[in-house]
């Protein structure tokens, strides 16, 4: 099945991240050198911030030709544009404004005080648009095919942002949805769906911290996506769950490989 997973184990956060970003400048080096182009999606949170900010500080970034990188979010908190929680303002703090990205390529999702107003269901809805518009005529779902798709995960399983049983995690129908009632502040949230994550070629999955073990556990142990959401992210050719020792302690053995660096 392509959407095993393999989990990568790291001492410590820090080392976690390291590795995550050389992973991730090798991935898009040898996508753009194959195909002209790479795509990656981008995550909210510490893990996913603390990849981009080990990306800015590797000497290996100059291997990446940023002008043909496009960029997208897996969900956005819908807050007004330059607020510092909103995950845009984050990865622009930790990478995009330390590297010469194509601001046409950079996909961000729309603020809550931006031409949607405060409506997150038509944020989402004009996103799932750009989506589309960037979209290959194969590509059904109306989502491109991500080179690699990042995405933290919650110490309740969450991805992107849905949450377990929340509306969002049973959307089957559409790429993007707006989220109401987040149980992780703000309430208010935007999010690729499932069937959007699906879409991706790579899957990669980061946590680190003894909060997240039973997390991992659970969603690599077989359980449902309504209930663990993270079991449902996975990609067409490969799904990475990259955890430090923390985070994969309460893992069933044949799953925890011993720490790689
Ligand atoms: O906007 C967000 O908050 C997220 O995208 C969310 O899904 C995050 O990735 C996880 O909650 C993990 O966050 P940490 O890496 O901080 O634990």
């Amino acid at each position: 099945m392509t959407h095993t997973p393999q989990v990568a184990v790291h001492h410590d956060p820090r080392e976690m991240a390291r590795a995550a970003a050389a992973r991730l400048i090798t991935r898009i080096v040898d996508t753009q050198a194959a195909r002209g182009t790479a795509s990656v999606v981008l995550t909210g949170g510490r893990n996913g911030n603390g990849l981009l900010a080990a990306l800015a500080e590797s000497a290996a970034r100059d291997a990446v030709d940023w002008s043909r990188l496009d960029l997208w979010w897996g969900d956005e908190r819908f807050l007004p544009e330059g607020d510092p929680d909103r995950n845009v303002t984050q990865a622009t703090e930790a990478l995009l404004a330390h590297v010469p990205l194509a601001p046409e390529r950079v996909h961000a999702m729309p603020a809550s005080d931006g031409a949607y107003g405060n409506d997150a269901d038509a944020a989402a809805a004009a996103y799932a648009e750009e989506l589309a518009r960037a979209a290959a005529p194969e590509h059904h779902l109306g989502v491109p095919a991500f080179d690699v798709l990042l995405l933290g995960v919650g110490p309740d399983t969450h991805v992107a942002s849905l949450f377990p049983e929340h509306p969002g995690v049973r959307e089957t129908g559409r790429t993007v949805v707006g989220v109401h009632g987040a149980p992780k502040p703000p309430p208010t949230r935007v999010s690729l769906t499932l069937p959007a994550i699906r879409a991706a070629r790579e899957v990669w999955l980061l946590a680190a911290g003894e909060d997240k073990a039973d997390a991992v556990a659970l969603a690599l142990s077989g359980a449902g996506e309504l209930q663990a959401p993270a079991a449902g992210a996975y990609g067409t050719a490969r799904t990475l769950w990259m955890l430090d020792t923390a985070a994969a302690s309460r893992l069933p053995r044949d799953l925890a490989s011993p720490p790689t660096a």
